[in-house]
Formats: structure tokens, sequence, C-alpha cells
């Protein structure tokens, strides 16, 4: 334990809260059914390996745009021995900073082969998931990003976009967009159909929404860097840039100029990204950098520990960030995150957390890990895919 004088410092708790009250989960994963009713306090969620506490935290994670925290094709989520075709729910009221909100998302009945996400939002059916990033932000820590250093590029650029849709929630449709129109193209030129005038439409919309893209990850990790550039307690600081030939080229003049150059090197390229597949130049080959701070090292040299409390580090500022922007911070899905954590580092997460209103998912094998949370929390017991209150 760490006592209260070197505890880190952090800002008052955001009065508005982003808070899930309600999630009921319908032949999700391993839960045929399932409901819980946390209030706006973080939720614990504690049982043996296997219990089914990862797969709350992926139902939550489908209340954001996306393919969730597992990045899941949608068929894969529905429970196993289900009747063939019967689809798969996850509901949930949402409290907002702008009053609350009921959002039902899922893959229906008879959708077959199609991989595709229904959402409804106080009962209306919404097209597409992108609306969802106007009402909820989230972020998500699992144990397989310990490995997000060493990984290709895609991975972090996903962190990244996550953190982006809770500043710019219209980051979510741009990037949707921008990759319909990729792949599109990509389509086009592995079918060997060079329609100059369906290719350059494809291409004027890659280089508009590619370069809104491109500035909207620029601008907020230009705000991150400052929040996360010294260390706050036992979380290093940590420095961030993104890097790629488009934010070269924004970085070296107007949004309409990148814009022009990108739509250039797409047509130039068509030969070239017909061989290759995909396309050699966008925002969906730019990579997240981080560096320790205090150690001037790149973060896949540091250590497992060292890389697991960067990524705590950003995480923790983005919810500061967005708790002062926002009016709340952001929900955090951490699965298996205490575990990993010495004592100290532990329970100046926990601090952290609490200052900032932020309801965290936490998942543990071991009650003992959340014991310095007290009574600020939700507790919640899983086993054998069933959840009671703790
Ligand atoms: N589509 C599915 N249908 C039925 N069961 C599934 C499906 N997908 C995954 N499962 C099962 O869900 C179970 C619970 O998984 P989950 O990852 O939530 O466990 P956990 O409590 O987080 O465990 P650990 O502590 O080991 O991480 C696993 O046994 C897995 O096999």
């Amino acid at each position: 334990m760490v006592s209260e004088h070197n505890l880190p410092q952090s800002e008052p708790a955001a009065e508005k809260r982003l808070a899930v009250t309600r999630l009921t989960l319908t032949r999700f994963r391993s839960y045929e059914q399932a409901r819980l009713e946390p209030d706006a306090r973080p939720v614990v969620l504690v049982g043996p390996n296997g219990a089914g506490k990862t797969n709350l935290l992926e139902a939550v994670s489908f209340l954001a745009p996306g393919r969730g925290l597992r990045g899941a094709r949608l068929a894969e989520v529905e429970r196993i021995g289900s009747p063939a075709g019967a689809g798969w729910a996850v509901a949930a009221v949402v409290e907002t900073p702008s009053g609350p909100v009921e959002i039902g998302t899922g893959r229906e009945a008879g959708d077959g082969e199609r991989d595709r996400r229904a959402v409804r939002i106080d009962g209306h059916p919404v097209r597409g998931q992108t609306a969802l990033a106007a009402h909820v932000s989230l972020v998500w820590l699992t144990p397989p990003m310990d490995r997000l250093f060493q990984e290709p590029a895609g991975g972090r650029r996903r962190f990244l976009d996550r953190l982006v849709f809770g500043f710019d929630p219209a980051h979510a449709g741009r990037l949707s967009r921008y990759e319909h129109a990729l792949r599109e193209r990509a389509r086009l030129l592995r079918e060997g159909r060079m329609d100059d005038g369906w290719l350059s439409g494809l291409e004027e919309q890659m280089a508009a929404t590619g370069i809104a893209v491109a500035a909207a990850r620029l601008e907020v990790v230009q705000r991150l860097r400052a929040a996360c550039a010294r260390a706050v307690g036992p979380f290093p600081g940590a420095e961030l840039a993104v890097e790629g030939a488009v934010e070269g080229w924004l970085a070296g003049g107007p949004a309409l100029a990148a814009e022009d150059r990108l739509r250039e090197a797409l047509r130039a390229g068509r030969r070239g990204d017909a061989e290759s597949g995909g396309a050699a130049v966008g925002p969906h080959r730019s990579d997240l950098s981080v560096r320790h701070q205090a150690k001037a090292m790149p973060a896949a040299l540091c250590s497992t520990g060292e890389q697991k409390a960067l990524l705590i580090a950003i995480v923790l500022a983005n919810a500061r960030l967005l708790a002062a922007e926002r009016g709340a911070a952001p929900l955090l899905l951490l699965d298996e995150v205490a575990a990993h954590l010495d004592a100290e580092r532990r329970a100046a997460l926990f601090h952290e957390i609490l200052a900032l209103g932020a309801q965290a998912w936490m998942t543990g094998t071991d009650d003992g890990d959340f014991e310095p949370l007290g009574g600020a929390a939700n507790r919640f017991r899983v086993e054998e895919s069933r959840v009671m209150p703790d």
C-alpha cells in the first residue's frame, strides 16, 4: 500500500459520469442469459479462469463501434450450441453526461453469413455502428496487448483510433468510409477493372477522409503528448508520435495540399497496388510510436512491466483529458490488469480511477488484488458463466 502523501496528484472527480447501470447478455459467448445492474462506481469481476469474466468485458466493448475487445467475427460471439442462426444481443442502460441512453446491439436472427452488427439507440434502429461513438467512449487493456509494441502497426493504430473516438466521435464514421473506399479500390484493382472514373471517385473519397483521419489522430496525439509527458506517480512519462508519409505531408503544409498529394499518390500507385493488394500509401500505413520518456527508450525495447505501465499511463492520461473535455471519463475495461501490477502501482491505479470518477471494469482471479478499493466498487463473483453480486 502507498500512503496518502505519495499517491499521484489527480484532478477532482468529474461530476458527470459515463457508466453502464444495466447490462444484459443473450446467447453471448458462454452466457445463455446474464444481467448485471451496477451503479456508477468501478466494477470488479472476480472468479476462476474460464468463468466468463472477459466475456462480460467484451459485451461492454460492443457498446462502442468496432469488433469489440477480441476483434471477433460476429458469428463467433454467438453462444455455441444455440439454435442455428439465433443471433446474440447485448443491451445496456448507460448514464452519460447528457442523460441516460439505452443501447441494444448484436447479430440478428437470420443474418446467415452476413457479419453485420445491428444497433438500436433508445429503441430506434440506426445504420452502422458509428453513432455509438457519440454516446459511449471506452478503451481497454487486455493481456494480448502486452505485445502491442512488438506486433505489427495495425494493433497500435486501432488502439490510437479508439482514443480518438473519445474526443471526436465523427472519427469512427470517417475511418469506416475510408476503409470502405480502400477495400472497394483494392477489389477493382484486383479484378483488373481499371475504370478511371470509378477509381478516381474512390481515390477522391480516400484522400478526403484519409487526411481527416490522419489529422484527427495527430490532434489527439498532440494533446495526449502533453498529458503524459511526465511520470504520474509510479506510471512513467510517455513520448507519443504518429509516424507515416501522410503525417509528414500534414506537418509540412495545409490539409488541402496533403489531400492532393494523397490523391496523386494513389493514382500513380494503381499498378503497384494491383499487384500487392491494398494501397502503398495512406493513413492505414501509419504507426503510433511510443517512447519511455525517462529511459529515452522505444517502448518495444522496454520490459514487459514497463510496457504495461506505459499503456496504463496513456490510458489514464486519455481519461483525464476526456473527463475535462467531455465531462466524463471513458469506460475503462481492464482485463487482468491488477494482478500484473505490484502493490504500489495497483494502489495508484485504483486511486486514479476513483479520482477520475471512471467506471473501470476490472477482472481478476483473486479478491485480494482489489482489497485497496474497499467499498468503493461494485463487486460481482463470476462462476461457470453465472454472475452474482459479491
Ligand atoms: N461462442 C462461445 N460459446 C460458448 N462458450 C464460449 C464461446 N466463446 C468463448 N466461450 C467460452 O467462454 C469461457 C469463458 O471465457 P472468458 O474468457 O470470459 O473467461 P475468464 O473468466 O476471463 O477466464 P481467465 O481468467 O482465464 O481469463 C471459456 O471457457 C470459453 O471457452
